[in-house]
């Protein structure tokens, strides 16, 4: 099957007599991005609730049972996903999300992203159910800025801190700690940031991400993602490309650093191997994108979930992508 815009064939791929789900543009999907729920504790500056029309803090939709989220996985595993990502809003929000992880297939990684104000008292049972790892925000050590990042009242830093520590006891590892980076905010804390993380010994890495400033609102606040990449390529003793999103990864006096950079690289979207779902139950084939989304309704059945999964992937197109590709594009279609 063609795909009118690229003139791309689109199919699934065998290899090793497993088959994948491959979009348009030659990307594998081999990962899920799963929202749970829309609801949240906090209202960070920068959220972008997943790329969800609502945010974090407006009214709450409808959400998918367990039942559901777990027919959706079983279905994308048997085409070669191997990775899913909870999220929100906030995750812990749903009661049930330890029902959620117990109906899950085997699958190579279990992982969340919270916000981690609930995590000490759940970190436990969490890893019990199933979950392998998390990834837990935090954008400061500093409290009066954290209250002013994130919305959150006195005290909210000190819990977070705790969850962090008790995600590393329950095994929970490696934490990754997300720090969106923003100018004359936070910016000078990177530092301080992998000192606070070194004690932890090799089980929670930073994790820098560059601020999504689709709001023009945000603009004042980004970094120069470039001179911070080159900084972090001089201090490191060892860097590495990750196959998602061609992400760098170093290792700066004993510490791992990742860098999120998705503002207008096209190398991180040509890398792109997750597929979203929505918190109410659609199929989001980019984080970007809000007029493409597929669906699942009531869909129960393992052929209807197919039906609409090979639909979402063949809707899937980098956001971002190369000026010479474009081109190429353009010339296909004269
Ligand atoms: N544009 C874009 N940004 C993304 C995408 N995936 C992650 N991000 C950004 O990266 C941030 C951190 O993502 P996380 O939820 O912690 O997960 P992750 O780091 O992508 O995944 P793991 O490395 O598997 O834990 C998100 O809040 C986004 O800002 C993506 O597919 N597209
Ligand atoms: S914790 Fe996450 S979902 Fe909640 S407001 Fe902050 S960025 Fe948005
Ligand atoms: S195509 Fe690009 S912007 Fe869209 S979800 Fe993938 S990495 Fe993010």
């Amino acid at each position: 099957m063609k795909d009118k815009n690229s003139g791309k064939n689109f199919l699934f791929r065998e290899e090793k007599e497993e088959k994948f789900l491959v979009d348009p543009y030659g990307r594998k999907v081999t990962g899920l991005r799963i929202s749970i729920t829309d609801r949240c504790n906090l209202s960070c500056m920068y959220c972008h609730n997943e790329g969800a029309d609502c945010c974090a803090c407006g009214p709450v939709g409808k959400e998918m049972s367990p039942e559901l989220i777990c027919n959706i996985i079983r279905e994308a595993a048997k085409f070669g996903v191997r990775k899913v990502k909870f999220s929100g809003g906030e995750p812990l929000f749903r009661k049930d999300f330890e029902d959620i992880l117990a109906c899950l297939p085997p699958l190579k990684e279990v992982s969340a992203t919270t916000n981690g104000v609930m995590l000490e008292k759940r970190a436990k049972t969490l890893k019990s159910a199933g979950l392998d790892r998390v990834n837990i925000s935090l954008d400061t050590l500093d409290p009066e800025k954290y209250e002013r990042i994130t919305g959150a009242p006195p005290g909210t830093l000190e819990k977070v801190i705790r969850g962090i520590d008790s995600a590393v006891k329950a095994g929970l590892t490696p934490v990754k700690l997300n720090m969106v980076l923003l100018k004359g905010i936070n910016e000078n804390e990177i530092d301080a940031m992998m000192d606070f993380i070194r004690p932890y010994k090799g089980k929670v890495i930073l994790q820098l991400i560059e601020l999504m400033n689709i709001d023009p609102e945000l603009s004042k606040f980004t970094i120069d993602s470039k001179a911070l990449e080159k900084n972090l390529e001089e201090r490191a003793s060892e860097v590495m490309v990750r196959h998602l999103h061609h992400r760098k990864k170093y290792v700066i006096d004993g510490v791992e650093v990742e860098f999120v950079r998705p503002m207008d690289n096209s190398e991180f979207c040509a890398h792109c191997s997750r597929l979203r779902v929505t918190a109410d139950g659609k199929f989001k084939p980019c984080l970007l994108v809000h007029d493409n989304l597929v669906d699942i309704g009531e869909a129960k059945s393992p052929e209807e979930i197919e039906k609409l999964l090979r639909l979402a992937v063949s809707r899937r197109k980098p956001y971002y992508i190369p000026i010479i590709e474009v081109k190429r594009l353009e010339k296909a279609k004269e």
